[in-house]
């Protein structure tokens, strides 16, 4: 039987640490790297974050939006970096926020989440403002397969709040009903255990403002944290930013990380990981 998504990223949190590197090959960033603003460009700056990543992270983050700037040599430039990270053990989640309706969202979760599949990652970030029963068909295909779903839920840009601290009918913000609807499915799916479904909470934000202490998870739920570094939150506070939220956190950082550039990236990597580890005591 598949181990499930939650079950595998217990496993990188024990061997090694919360850490997840962003490979974000922004057009500053290659060129400050030495390499052409191309496909090209971009999957070596991919495959050369995921050397530096291999054996001192545990888990990568590629933006799909910087490949996807070249069209179908950005994609296939992608699926190099997909596969050489996979290959080292790395946990992948794919960052392409998809969000869609009925069939149309079954060809999405098809295209990251079957085994086998050109893209195929550990898990995907989705948006579920088509509402979160949409996301069933990813949802679904995440369980059977042993792959993971990160819902946005308060992200870490401030134009989210104008969405997500909308209350609803019950009076929950439209983010507390996410993390609600996310804990129902892990706690049917995964009673007792990490859920393969997580949500994705902005280190930049107080959880209290967007009504999250509200509706305390009854199980561990996974949490992609993005916010760290770059846009300003400190690695040293995730206790107090994520409270009773912290033991599923995933550091996310991008920018702070690969700003080091190639020759001073593989240290990055390693200063990251200890800070948080040291973060977690
Ligand atoms: O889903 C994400 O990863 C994400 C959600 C969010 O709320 N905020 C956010 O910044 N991100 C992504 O996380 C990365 C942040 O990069 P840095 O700010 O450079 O660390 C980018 O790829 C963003 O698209």
């Amino acid at each position: 039987m598949t181990a499930s998504f939650g079950t595998r990223l217990d496993e990188v949190f024990v061997r090694s640490g919360r850490l997840c590197v962003g490979i974000d090959p922004h057009r500053f960033l290659l060129e400050a790297w030495g390499l052409p603003d191309t496909a090209a460009g971009a999957g070596a700056f991919g495959l050369a974050v995921v050397e530096a990543a291999a054996g001192r992270a545990g888990i990568v983050k590629p933006q799909v939006a910087f490949f996807e700037r070249f069209g179908s040599a950005g994609y296939i430039a992608l699926e190099g970096v997909l596969a050489a990270a996979r290959d080292a053990g790395l946990l992948v989640i794919g960052d392409a926020k998809r969000g869609e309706i009925g069939t149309s969202m079954e060809g999405y979760a098809e295209a990251w989440l079957t085994p086998g599949s050109p893209l195929e990652v550990d898990a995907l970030t989705v948006n579920p403002y088509l509402g979160f029963g949409s996301l069933q068909p990813a949802l679904e295909l995440a369980e059977q397969h042993g792959k993971g779903v990160f819902v946005l839920t308060a992200t870490s840009n401030p134009e989210g709040r104008d969405v997500q601290l909308a209350e609803d009918r019950a009076g929950l913000t439209v983010a507390a009903s996410m993390l609600d609807e996310i804990d129902h499915w892990n706690a049917r799916h995964h009673p007792g255990a990490t859920g393969s479904i997580g949500a994705v909470i902005g280190a930049t934000l107080r959880l209290e403002e967007f009504g999250l202490t509200e509706v305390p998870p009854t199980t561990t739920l996974p949490i992609l944290a993005p916010g760290f570094g770059h846009q300003g939150a400190a690695v040293a506070d995730l206790g107090s930013i994520y409270g009773d939220l912290a033991p599923g956190v995933i550091v996310s950082e991008s920018r702070s990380i690969l700003a080091a550039g190639p020759s001073g990236i593989a240290d990055a990597v390693e200063r990251s990981v200890a800070a948080v580890r040291s973060a977690r005591g």
